[in-house]
Protein backbone atom coordinates (compact mmCIF):
# COMPACT_ATOMS: atom_id res chain seq x y z
CA UNK A 1 0.00 0.00 0.00
CA UNK A 2 1.48 3.42 -1.12
CA UNK A 3 1.47 6.77 0.95
CA UNK A 4 -1.51 7.74 -0.71
CA UNK A 5 -3.65 4.65 -0.23
CA UNK A 6 -3.13 5.00 3.34
CA UNK A 7 -3.99 8.49 3.78
CA UNK A 8 -7.27 7.05 1.94
CA UNK A 9 -7.49 4.65 4.43
CA UNK A 10 -7.70 7.11 7.22
CA UNK A 11 -9.97 10.04 5.44
CA UNK A 12 -12.56 7.93 3.95
CA UNK A 13 -16.22 8.81 5.34
CA UNK A 14 -17.17 5.66 7.43
CA UNK A 15 -18.62 5.56 10.92
CA UNK A 16 -15.94 6.27 13.52
CA UNK A 17 -16.50 4.21 17.09
CA UNK A 18 -16.64 5.25 19.77
CA UNK A 19 -13.48 3.18 20.85
CA UNK A 20 -11.86 4.13 18.07
CA UNK A 21 -12.59 7.81 18.60
CA UNK A 22 -10.93 7.19 22.50
CA UNK A 23 -7.97 5.48 20.74
CA UNK A 24 -7.13 8.02 18.60
CA UNK A 25 -8.23 10.65 21.37
CA UNK A 26 -5.41 8.93 23.89
CA UNK A 27 -2.71 10.11 21.87
CA UNK A 28 -3.87 14.05 22.89
CA UNK A 29 -1.76 14.79 26.06
CA UNK A 30 -3.67 17.25 28.21
CA UNK A 31 -3.50 19.33 31.24
CA UNK A 32 -5.55 17.81 33.99
CA UNK A 33 -8.53 20.48 35.95
CA UNK A 34 -10.39 19.64 39.19
CA UNK A 35 -13.84 22.03 38.23
CA UNK A 36 -15.77 22.20 40.92
CA UNK A 37 -19.36 24.29 41.82
CA UNK A 38 -21.70 25.53 44.75
CA UNK A 39 -24.77 26.39 45.07
CA UNK A 40 -28.23 25.70 44.90
CA UNK A 41 -27.47 22.50 43.16
CA UNK A 42 -24.79 22.14 45.67
CA UNK A 43 -21.18 21.26 45.92
CA UNK A 44 -19.88 19.05 43.69
CA UNK A 45 -16.73 18.54 41.49
CA UNK A 46 -15.07 15.91 38.61
CA UNK A 47 -11.52 15.10 36.75
CA UNK A 48 -11.96 17.36 33.91
CA UNK A 49 -9.26 17.69 30.78
CA UNK A 50 -12.27 18.47 28.41
CA UNK A 51 -11.23 22.69 29.23
CA UNK A 52 -10.04 24.93 27.17
CA UNK A 53 -9.45 28.84 26.25
CA UNK A 54 -12.01 30.57 23.73
CA UNK A 55 -11.51 33.99 23.69
CA UNK A 56 -9.61 36.94 26.24
CA UNK A 57 -12.47 39.42 24.67
CA UNK A 58 -14.23 38.19 27.61
CA UNK A 59 -11.78 36.37 29.19
CA UNK A 60 -13.48 32.87 28.52
CA UNK A 61 -12.77 29.40 29.21
CA UNK A 62 -15.06 26.29 27.86
CA UNK A 63 -15.39 22.97 29.48
CA UNK A 64 -17.38 20.23 28.10
CA UNK A 65 -19.09 17.29 31.00
CA UNK A 66 -20.29 14.01 30.82
CA UNK A 67 -24.44 14.78 32.14
CA UNK A 68 -24.56 11.41 33.17
CA UNK A 69 -21.73 12.35 35.52
CA UNK A 70 -22.93 12.14 39.63
CA UNK A 71 -21.64 15.95 39.19
CA UNK A 72 -23.66 17.40 36.60
CA UNK A 73 -27.05 17.94 38.22
CA UNK A 74 -25.12 20.63 40.94
CA UNK A 75 -23.25 21.86 37.74
CA UNK A 76 -26.49 22.14 35.87
CA UNK A 77 -28.33 24.14 38.89
CA UNK A 78 -25.20 26.37 39.46
CA UNK A 79 -23.99 29.82 37.88
CA UNK A 80 -20.74 29.32 38.72
CA UNK A 81 -17.79 27.12 38.80
CA UNK A 82 -14.04 26.94 39.56
CA UNK A 83 -11.17 25.63 36.95
CA UNK A 84 -8.53 24.55 39.07
CA UNK A 85 -5.35 23.54 37.71
CA UNK A 86 -3.44 20.70 39.06
CA UNK A 87 0.01 20.39 39.51
CA UNK A 88 2.45 16.96 39.47
CA UNK A 89 1.49 16.91 43.20
CA UNK A 90 -2.44 16.40 42.35
CA UNK A 91 -2.41 13.32 41.30
CA UNK A 92 -4.76 11.54 44.05
CA UNK A 93 -6.46 14.41 43.75
CA UNK A 94 -7.18 13.93 40.38
CA UNK A 95 -7.75 10.12 41.07
CA UNK A 96 -10.52 11.16 43.82
CA UNK A 97 -12.36 13.52 41.42
CA UNK A 98 -12.18 11.10 38.33
CA UNK A 99 -13.33 8.39 40.08
CA UNK A 100 -16.67 6.39 41.88
CA UNK A 101 -15.96 8.46 45.68
CA UNK A 102 -18.96 9.81 46.45
CA UNK A 103 -19.32 13.38 46.19
CA UNK A 104 -19.48 13.87 50.08
CA UNK A 105 -15.88 12.69 50.54
CA UNK A 106 -13.85 14.17 47.30
CA UNK A 107 -13.16 17.24 49.29
CA UNK A 108 -11.62 15.63 52.09
CA UNK A 109 -7.86 15.29 50.95
CA UNK A 110 -6.98 18.54 49.89
CA UNK A 111 -7.20 22.23 50.80
CA UNK A 112 -10.06 23.81 49.81
CA UNK A 113 -10.76 27.96 50.12
CA UNK A 114 -13.82 30.09 49.33
CA UNK A 115 -13.33 33.28 47.56
CA UNK A 116 -15.11 35.72 45.14
CA UNK A 117 -18.00 33.16 43.78
CA UNK A 118 -18.92 30.71 46.39
CA UNK A 119 -17.04 27.53 43.82
CA UNK A 120 -14.65 25.67 46.06
CA UNK A 121 -11.00 26.89 44.87
CA UNK A 122 -8.10 24.43 45.65
CA UNK A 123 -5.47 26.59 47.52
CA UNK A 124 -2.22 25.15 46.01
CA UNK A 125 -3.48 24.68 42.27
CA UNK A 126 -1.22 25.86 39.77
CA UNK A 127 -3.99 28.15 38.44
CA UNK A 128 -7.42 28.68 39.26
CA UNK A 129 -10.43 30.26 37.60
CA UNK A 130 -13.36 31.42 39.14
CA UNK A 131 -16.10 31.59 36.53
CA UNK A 132 -19.77 32.81 35.78
CA UNK A 133 -21.38 29.96 33.54
CA UNK A 134 -22.47 32.16 30.54
CA UNK A 135 -23.91 29.67 27.99
CA UNK A 136 -24.52 26.04 27.68
CA UNK A 137 -25.14 24.08 24.96
CA UNK A 138 -25.81 20.17 24.84
CA UNK A 139 -23.71 17.96 22.74
CA UNK A 140 -23.89 14.08 22.61
CA UNK A 141 -23.71 12.78 25.60
CA UNK A 142 -21.79 16.31 27.13
CA UNK A 143 -22.82 20.02 27.86
CA UNK A 144 -20.25 22.55 26.84
CA UNK A 145 -19.97 25.17 29.02
CA UNK A 146 -18.54 28.72 28.62
CA UNK A 147 -17.37 30.15 31.42
CA UNK A 148 -16.83 33.63 31.82
CA UNK A 149 -13.56 34.69 33.94
CA UNK A 150 -14.46 36.35 37.29
CA UNK A 151 -11.11 36.17 39.10
CA UNK A 152 -8.25 33.99 38.76
CA UNK A 153 -4.67 33.56 40.30
CA UNK A 154 -1.25 31.22 39.31
CA UNK A 155 1.44 29.78 41.17
CA UNK A 156 4.76 28.97 39.56
CA UNK A 157 6.98 27.19 41.78
CA UNK A 158 5.35 23.84 40.10
CA UNK A 159 5.15 20.83 37.76
CA UNK A 160 2.09 20.64 36.08
CA UNK A 161 0.01 17.51 35.35
CA UNK A 162 -0.41 15.95 32.13
CA UNK A 163 -2.51 13.29 31.27
CA UNK A 164 -1.65 10.94 28.38
CA UNK A 165 -1.50 7.52 26.71
CA UNK A 166 -4.10 6.95 29.56
CA UNK A 167 -1.20 7.43 32.21
CA UNK A 168 -0.21 10.50 34.16
CA UNK A 169 3.03 12.38 33.59
CA UNK A 170 4.64 15.48 35.25
CA UNK A 171 6.39 18.21 33.46
CA UNK A 172 8.89 20.33 34.61
CA UNK A 173 8.22 24.40 34.58
CA UNK A 174 11.45 24.74 32.88
CA UNK A 175 13.38 21.72 30.56
CA UNK A 176 16.96 22.25 30.44
CA UNK A 177 17.58 23.10 26.52
CA UNK A 178 19.44 19.91 24.46
CA UNK A 179 22.70 20.41 22.62
N1 LIG B 1 -13.97 14.29 27.86
C1 LIG B 1 -14.33 13.31 28.70
O1 LIG B 1 -15.49 13.14 29.01
C2 LIG B 1 -13.26 12.41 29.28
C3 LIG B 1 -11.90 12.69 29.08
C4 LIG B 1 -10.97 11.82 29.66
C5 LIG B 1 -11.40 10.77 30.44
N2 LIG B 1 -12.74 10.57 30.62
C6 LIG B 1 -13.22 9.44 31.48
O2 LIG B 1 -12.14 8.78 32.10
C7 LIG B 1 -12.12 7.39 31.69
C8 LIG B 1 -10.69 6.91 31.48
O3 LIG B 1 -10.12 7.63 30.37
P1 LIG B 1 -8.80 7.15 29.68
O4 LIG B 1 -8.18 8.34 28.98
O5 LIG B 1 -7.95 6.47 30.67
O6 LIG B 1 -9.25 6.04 28.63
P2 LIG B 1 -10.33 6.06 27.45
O7 LIG B 1 -9.86 5.09 26.44
O8 LIG B 1 -11.70 5.88 27.97
O9 LIG B 1 -10.24 7.56 26.83
C9 LIG B 1 -9.17 7.98 25.99
C10 LIG B 1 -9.38 9.44 25.66
O10 LIG B 1 -10.61 9.59 24.96
C11 LIG B 1 -11.29 10.78 25.36
N3 LIG B 1 -12.56 10.39 25.99
C12 LIG B 1 -12.78 9.38 26.87
N4 LIG B 1 -14.08 9.30 27.17
C13 LIG B 1 -14.69 10.29 26.48
C14 LIG B 1 -16.02 10.72 26.37
N5 LIG B 1 -17.01 10.11 27.03
N6 LIG B 1 -16.29 11.77 25.58
C15 LIG B 1 -15.31 12.39 24.88
N7 LIG B 1 -14.02 12.03 24.94
C16 LIG B 1 -13.73 11.00 25.74
C17 LIG B 1 -10.36 11.48 26.31
O11 LIG B 1 -9.53 12.36 25.57
C18 LIG B 1 -9.56 10.33 26.88
O12 LIG B 1 -8.31 10.73 27.42
C19 LIG B 1 -12.97 7.37 30.43
O13 LIG B 1 -13.53 6.13 30.18
C20 LIG B 1 -13.98 8.44 30.68
O14 LIG B 1 -15.03 7.91 31.48
C21 LIG B 1 -13.66 11.36 30.07
C1 LIG C 1 -7.81 12.35 33.47
C2 LIG C 1 -9.32 12.43 33.41
C3 LIG C 1 -9.92 13.39 32.62
C4 LIG C 1 -11.31 13.47 32.55
C5 LIG C 1 -12.12 12.57 33.28
C6 LIG C 1 -11.51 11.60 34.10
C7 LIG C 1 -10.13 11.53 34.17
C8 LIG C 1 -9.50 10.50 35.09
N1 LIG C 1 -13.51 12.69 33.20
C9 LIG C 1 -14.39 11.78 33.95
C10 LIG C 1 -14.93 12.43 35.22
O1 LIG C 1 -13.91 12.97 36.00
C11 LIG C 1 -15.69 11.37 36.08
O2 LIG C 1 -14.82 10.36 36.45
C12 LIG C 1 -16.81 10.73 35.34
O3 LIG C 1 -17.68 11.78 34.94
C13 LIG C 1 -17.60 9.74 36.25
O4 LIG C 1 -17.80 10.35 37.48
P1 LIG C 1 -18.90 9.89 38.56
O5 LIG C 1 -18.43 8.61 39.16
O6 LIG C 1 -20.20 9.78 37.81
O7 LIG C 1 -18.90 11.00 39.55
C14 LIG C 1 -14.09 13.69 32.47
N2 LIG C 1 -15.44 13.83 32.42
C15 LIG C 1 -16.01 14.85 31.74
O8 LIG C 1 -17.24 14.98 31.72
N3 LIG C 1 -15.22 15.76 31.07
C16 LIG C 1 -13.86 15.67 31.05
O9 LIG C 1 -13.18 16.52 30.46
C17 LIG C 1 -13.26 14.60 31.76
N4 LIG C 1 -11.90 14.44 31.77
Amino acid sequence: MNALQQQEQHTAPREISSRAFREAMSHLAAAVNVVTTDGPGGRAGFTASAVCSVTDEPPTLLVCINRSASAYPAFADNETLCVNVLSAAHQEVSNTFGGKTPMAMRFDHAEWITQDTGAPVLADALAHFECRVSQRMPVGTHEIMLCEIVSMSTHDAHECLLYFNRQYHQLPRSVASVG
